[in-house]
């Protein structure tokens, strides 16, 4: 049931977090109320310093809530201390940018260690090492150190080692940051595939909308510490409410004003002849030619297209279009395109 405890894997309830920085008082993270459905790959995106890694380090009580609680399967982070707490954290694996494998330990050695930390018997440590390192398709590799590794490599061994203990959980600390688009893309495909075989709810903090794009079922946006919108990746895709929000995904739409109407853009109608520059979102399938088509059979409106692409958010498309129309008759444009279905957006305007 969407809205109970039991559908989230972990529930954010009005968390606020401050440090002292030089003295003062900073609120990294406030008034978050935020749900992480079960099995859900929730991705939560914002600028540097908005508070993204502060949020993630109270899920598995490396940073503790000055506001509010954060419930893991049902159960306070924030208030679990001693043998409470190493047992939550088990059930909470975190991969890391950087990767933060030890260079002294194979890759064996490395995905062996929070068995070892967990007093996991000798016998029973090789045998789940060796399907860990199946799991994540380094078989050839397993006796080789983090420093023969290529960065896709070390990241999959990160990724194995936090699986080792079998968590329902996994932190993700902007695990593709460091590498390229390609890497990035595999290292995503693993993720996906874990979560879809295991079941395993994935959190992950990025500042890349394609990331979300990529693999999010949910996201979350946060700036300076407040989650400013929050839902579905598919919806907020096509319906972004928030300034923030649209800003990221400006740079991940696939359709980009061109650069010479781009450097001519006004915020406001000029005087005299001018065109509104609209942003058209459909989601789904639909073409938009009839739509542009009845505007000029129904409305005697002539659109021109500027710039169109076909985005995918997981599987599912949506599209966006570009267009100018007549200024005089931009608003009665856009009321026929939403009657039709399609969201528009005023980007400006040009004469
Ligand atoms: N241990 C700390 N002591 C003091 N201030 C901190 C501490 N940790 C974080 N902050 C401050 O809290 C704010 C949020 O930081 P946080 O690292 O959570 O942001 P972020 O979104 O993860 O940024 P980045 O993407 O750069 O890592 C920043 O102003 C940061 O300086």
């Amino acid at each position: 049931m969407p809205g109970s405890p039991a559908a989230a894997a972990i529930r954010f309830e009005r968390v606020g977090k401050s440090f002292v920085k030089k003295g003062r008082p900073v609120m990294a993270v406030q008034d978050v109320t935020l749900e992480v459905p079960q099995g859900s790959i929730t991705g939560i995106i914002g600028r540097s310093g908005a508070g993204k890694s502060t949020l993630l380090r109270m899920v598995n009580g490396l940073e503790r809530p000055t506001e509010g609680r954060v419930l893991v399967g049902g159960q306070d982070v924030g208030a679990a201390r001693g043998a409470p707490l190493r047992l939550l954290r088990r059930e909470v694996g975190m991969i890391f940018q950087h990767f933060n494998l030890l260079a002294s330990r194979t890759v064996r050695g490395n995905i062996a260690l929070p068995l070892e930390v967990a007093g996991v018997p000798r016998a029973e440590t090789r045998a789940r090492v060796d399907e860990l390192i199946a799991q994540v398709g380094l078989d050839a590799l397993a006796d080789r150190y983090p420093a023969e590794l290529s960065g896709g490599q070390k990241q999959r061994v990160g990724i194995a080692r936090a699986l080792a203990t079998r968590p329902k959980v996994l932190l993700s600390d902007e695990a593709t940051s460091a590498l390229d688009p390609e890497t990035t893309q595999t290292v995503l495909e693993l993720l996906g595939r874990i979560n879809r075989e295991l079941g395993l709810t994935i959190l992950l903090i990025t500042h890349e909308m394609a990331v979300l794009r990529d693999i999010a079922s949910h996201m979350a946006v946060i700036d300076a510490g407040r989650i400013v919108e929050a839902g579905a990746t598919y919806d907020i895709f096509t319906r972004p409410a928030h300034p923030t929000t649209r800003s990221f995904l400006a740079g991940v739409t696939g359709a980009t004003l061109p650069a010479f109407i781009a450097g001519r853009l006004l915020d406001s109608r000029p005087d005299g002849p001018s065109q509104q520059v609209i942003r058209v979102t459909f989601a789904g399938t639909h073409a938009t030619d009839p739509m542009l088509a009845s505007l000029a059979t129904d409305l005697g409106i002539a659109a021109n297209i500027l710039a169109g692409a076909i985005e995918e958010v997981g599987t599912r498309p949506f599209g966006n279009l570009l267009i100018a129309v007549d200024a005089a008759r931009a608003e009665e444009a856009r009321a026929h395109l939403e009657r039709h279905g399609l969201l528009t957006e005023v980007l400006g305007h040009v004469r």
